[in-house]
């Protein structure tokens, strides 16, 4: 924050963080997990709330890397035919090695007692009787004969063996609590016999959106529609924004008239029941902008109103504190391209603080931009673009940030920081 600066923060990332350090993480529910289909879909991307530790180790046991014979070094030693003694096999407990012979093992089978290295089997030259196809041929007692070649006698002690313990240990994190448990972490649940565990509650989030102007959902009836009358588009975004991510829980958005006994219900009964109210419109200095207004009547703090940005520079950013956690309050400007940047740029990173994400500040990529023009401005500025290559952006160039046919044909929008005229590389948000 600057003296002579009318912004309460310089940039958006300095707003975002003064609005997390105001959130906690929502609450920890307990729950069931197993193998079956319904079980994995419906924990698959929840948020770990508590580590999980390794029940055993991994590998659980000396296992083979490899399809081959299980030997000790001063079995290399012996030259003509070798006798194949026994078979270690996945799923049951190894043979015990003998000094009359080697072991034919397979990959994941454990390694026996005495054995120091795998020849894979490649590496060897295998007589008849080797293969279990060729089992009718040998005797009672025999699994086959082998021979070395040069290759086997050069495999050093430990080759091919992956030991006991050597991905983790009994006992230590197998994962982090505030991940997200994507398809490798459900495995590593499944590895490590979890039956239960604790992940966040999903973040509740409304949608608010305000406005006189806007049709109601039921005037698809009413055609044509009045050319002073416009249709929820800010609704469909935020709600596009906020779709299929299982740490959300979003319920159908809410409206609101421009009158302030309605906008105040409906704020009182969205922070009520959420943990994030998403506003649009009614931030700016109309007659009709009732939002701060009303914000402050409710008691909720205002963390900023105005960042110097573009577009969106009217954007409200407000807590809400009681008893149980905080609500936050984001009013977005009503104008489709500031409240759907805006909605992404600020409400997505402190909705994943909400559900528990440890790591919930974005990193973004960053891209460079083809082509820029000579225009600066002395803000943080939101520009849509397309990827036209790996790595490289071409700008999306709009009539403002009432355009969102123009913003409907982005990929997303790179943020350049005030009078920035270089094509970059500058941090991309993607839809
Ligand atoms: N005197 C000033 N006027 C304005 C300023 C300013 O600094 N001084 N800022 C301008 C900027 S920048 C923006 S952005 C807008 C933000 O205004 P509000 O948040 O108060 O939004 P509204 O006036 O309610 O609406 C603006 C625009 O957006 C349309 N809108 C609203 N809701 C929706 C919706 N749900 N779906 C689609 N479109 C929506 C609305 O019809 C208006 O056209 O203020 C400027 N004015
Ligand atoms: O900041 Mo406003 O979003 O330019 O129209």
């Amino acid at each position: 924050m600057n003296a002579a600066s009318p912004f309460a923060f310089d940039s958006p990332d300095q707003a975002i963080q003064a609005l997390s350090q105001r959130i906690t993480a929502t609450d920890i529910e307990s729950v069931d997990f197993g193998s079956s289909l319904a079980s994995l879909q419906s924990i698959h991307r929840r948020i770990l709330a508590e580590p999980i530790l390794a029940d055993r180790d991994s590998p659980a046991a000396n296992v083979s890397a490899m399809d081959g014979y299980a030997i000790y070094e001063s079995d290399l030693k012996r030259d003509g035919v070798i006798e194949v003694t026994g078979e270690s096999v996945p799923g049951s407990p190894p043979p015990s090695r003998s000094d009359s012979g080697v072991i034919r093992i397979f990959t994941g089978a454990i390694v026996p007692e005495g054995c120091d290295r795998v020849i894979q089997r490649e590496h060897t030259e295998e007589l008849a009787g080797t293969s279990a196809d060729d089992s009718n041929s040998r005797g009672p007692n025999s699994r086959g004969q082998i021979r070395w070649t040069e290759r086997a006698r050069s495999i050093p002690p430990g080759a091919n063996i992956r030991c006991q313990g050597e991905n983790l240990t009994a006992g230590s994190v197998a994962i982090p609590a505030g991940l997200e448990l994507t398809s490798p972490r459900l495995a590593a649940l499944t590895n490590f016999g979890v039956h239960q565990l604790q992940v966040h509650r999903p973040v509740r989030v409304a949608v608010l959106t305000t406005g006189d102007e806007l049709a109601s959902a039921s005037s698809k009836n009413e055609t044509p529609l009045p050319p002073w009358k416009i249709r929820n588009s800010n609704a469909s975004a935020l709600i596009g924004l906020l779709a299929n991510q299982p740490w959300i829980d979003c319920v159908s958005p809410m409206h609101a008239v421009d009158k302030p006994s309605v906008l105040r219900a409906s704020v009182l009964q969205a922070i009520e029941h959420h943990d994030v109210v998403l506003m649009t419109g009614g931030v700016s200095m109309g007659d009709y902008d009732y939002v701060p207004r009303i914000l402050q009547e409710v008691g909720a703090e205002i963390v900023f109103h105005k960042l110097p940005l573009r577009p969106g520079k009217p954007i409200l950013g407000a807590i809400q504190s009681s008893p149980t956690g905080a609500t936050l309050i984001l009013g977005l400007p009503g104008n489709p391209v500031s409240a759907t940047m805006g909605a992404r740029r600020f409400a997505m990173p402190l909705i994943r603080k909400f559900a528990g994400l440890r790591d919930w500040a974005e990193c973004p990529p960053h891209v460079m931009l083809d082509e820029v023009g000579d225009k600066t401005l002395p803000l943080h500025w939101m520009r849509g673009v397309r990827m036209i290559q790996p790595g490289v952006a071409e700008l999306v160039l709009g009539k403002g940030s009432g355009d969102l046919a123009t913003l409907a044909l982005t990929d997303g929008f790179i943020e350049m920081p005030p009078h920035a005229n270089a094509p970059g590389p500058w941090p991309y948000f993607a839809w």
